[in-house]
């Protein structure tokens, strides 16, 4: 069976729906030929109109609803967000024999083992490439191109509102909310910003990337997440002292005790190419055992970058439906009855070197008894900077870099440091990777 046109309902009309339907308006006639048939947009489901988006002598539906009930709707777009109505959409989607294409991550993170079973007994696919770093083509990079390969690891910028606002507060001392607000205006942000801010949706975004690497079902409550919210100018302007750049990274990394999952701030080597991805770019690091390392740089978010990989998909499925074929590649890459149960690692077992901040009192003796109590837990130090201290203050910043150590030796080291008379307050600290492999 082959179709010469495919017909498309998009359910949710702001920053990536409504540059979704510009996009295939467009490159129409580009994106025709390249799909097999011509890809018409016969309904649109949007509580109110896009500004941005001329939606012509296309159905629109008040009602998102009425998009699912449409039998012309062969491929049905998911663009409302959240897990809620947007879980009933594609559940009644895929229970009417639609398509499905997201860029919900949320969903995708949560709710994926149970949509992509109903996919596969309904016969249909869940496509969902703009859910993880936006235009970026990883996850095809990941289930299809890197197929020959065992991954090793991963790493990734995968928040452009956060790399946006801690790359505006590096480079032009900005402050953090008008930075957000400003992403916000710029359709970067989720519907709930502390999703960006907090780390919950780079979580979201990791545990996608890690069962496509490693062949497992998706784990979102097994990730750790850290957001940026903790993070002072101090500790920017320090780290690049020791030669380093703090980014927000989601980290997957297969060790002998399993699969490490963690999203946190990070300190970086400034000479890497992760170290000097700005703006709302992401860029995720996949090192591969046959390819070795390779690198995955774009927009992550936006209206047109974001709607370029949902069309991408489209034009996946456009390309089966013209072919009368299903189904040709498995939604986590791997055969589902094929996912592996593996062990998540811990964070107590997770090895790093760390960044330390502390506030001192400037006096003889706080250096040596310091460095006594990281020589109790087996760590050694890489570097010590002490801060002159402020005018009319006695105590000082002092920044410790240190070597490798598992996460349960510093906890008690730092608790020890902080029960010091002279050591004021809570020990700062952020993990620093080397990406060296
Ligand atoms: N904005 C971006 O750069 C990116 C967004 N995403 C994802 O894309 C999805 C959409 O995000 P945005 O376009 O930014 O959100 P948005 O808030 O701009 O658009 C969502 C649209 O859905 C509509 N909507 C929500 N609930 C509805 C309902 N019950 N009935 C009818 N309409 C309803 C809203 O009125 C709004 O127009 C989310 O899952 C988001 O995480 C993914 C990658 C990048
Ligand atoms: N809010 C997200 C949007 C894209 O996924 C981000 O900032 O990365
Ligand atoms: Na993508």
């Amino acid at each position: 069976m082959s179709a010469q046109v495919v017909k498309v309902g998009i359910c949710g009309l702001g920053t990536v729906g409504g540059g979704t339907f510009n996009v295939l308006a467009r490159n129409a006639a580009e994106i025709a030929a390249r799909a097999g048939a011509a890809i018409e947009v016969v309904h649109v489901g949007a509580r109110r109109d896009n500004p941005a988006c001329d939606t012509g002598s296309t159905r629109v539906s008040r009602d998102i609803f009425a998009v699912i009930d449409d039998p012309e709707v062969q491929i049905l777009v998911e663009l409302i967000g959240g897990t809620t109505v947007a879980k009933e959409v594609v559940e009644k989607a895929l229970a009417a024999g639609k398509h499905v294409v997201t860029a919900n991550k949320a969903l995708i993170a949560e709710f994926g083992n149970e949509l992509f079973a109903q996919a596969e007994q309904c016969g249909v696919t869940i496509r969902y490439e703009a859910a993880v770093a936006g235009g970026i083509p990883i996850i095809k990079a990941l289930r299809e191109g890197l197929a020959g390969n065992r991954i090793e690891w991963l790493a990734g910028i995968i928040n452009g509102t956060g790399n946006f606002i801690l790359s505006e507060m590096r480079d032009k001392g900005r402050e953090f909310d008008d930075v957000l607000a400003e992403a916000q205006a710029l359709g970067y942000a989720e519907a709930d910003p502390t999703f960006d801010v907090e780390g919950i949706d780079a979580a979201h975004k990791l545990v996608i990337l890690a069962s496509l690497a490693f062949g497992m079902p998706l784990q979102f409550s097994a990730v750790y997440t850290e957001g940026i919210t903790e993070l002072t100018p101090q500790d920017v302007e320090y780290a690049e002292e020791l030669g380093y750049r703090i980014k927000h990274l989601g980290i997957a990394k297969q060790t002998g005790g399993g699969i490490e999952l963690r999203v946190h701030p990070t300190l970086i080597p400034e000479k890497r190419l992760l170290a000097n991805v700005n703006g709302v770019k992401n860029a995720v690091l996949v090192e591969g055992d046959a390819v070795g390392p390779t690198l995955y740089y774009g927009a992550g978010a936006g209206a047109e970058p974001t709607a370029s990989a949902v069309v991408a998909d489209i034009v996946d499925l456009a390309r089966e439906l013209s072919a009368g074929q299903q189904c040709r590649v498995p939604a986590l890459g791997f055969a589902s009855e094929k996912l592996r149960d593996v062990r998540i690692v811990p964070m107590t077992e997770v090895v790093t070197p760390w960044y330390l901040r502390m506030v001192a009192e400037d006096r003889p003796g706080v250096l040596s008894r310091i460095a006594t109590i990281f020589s109790d837990q087996g760590i050694s130090i890489e570097a010590l900077i002490q801060k002159a201290p402020a005018e009319g203050e006695d105590r000082v910043p002092l920044i410790v870099l240190t070597n490798r150590a598992v996460q349960g030796s510093m906890d008690q080291a730092v608790a020890a440091i902080e029960a010091l008379d002279s050591i004021s307050g809570e020990v700062a600290r952020i993990r620093v990777e080397p990406l060296d492999g």
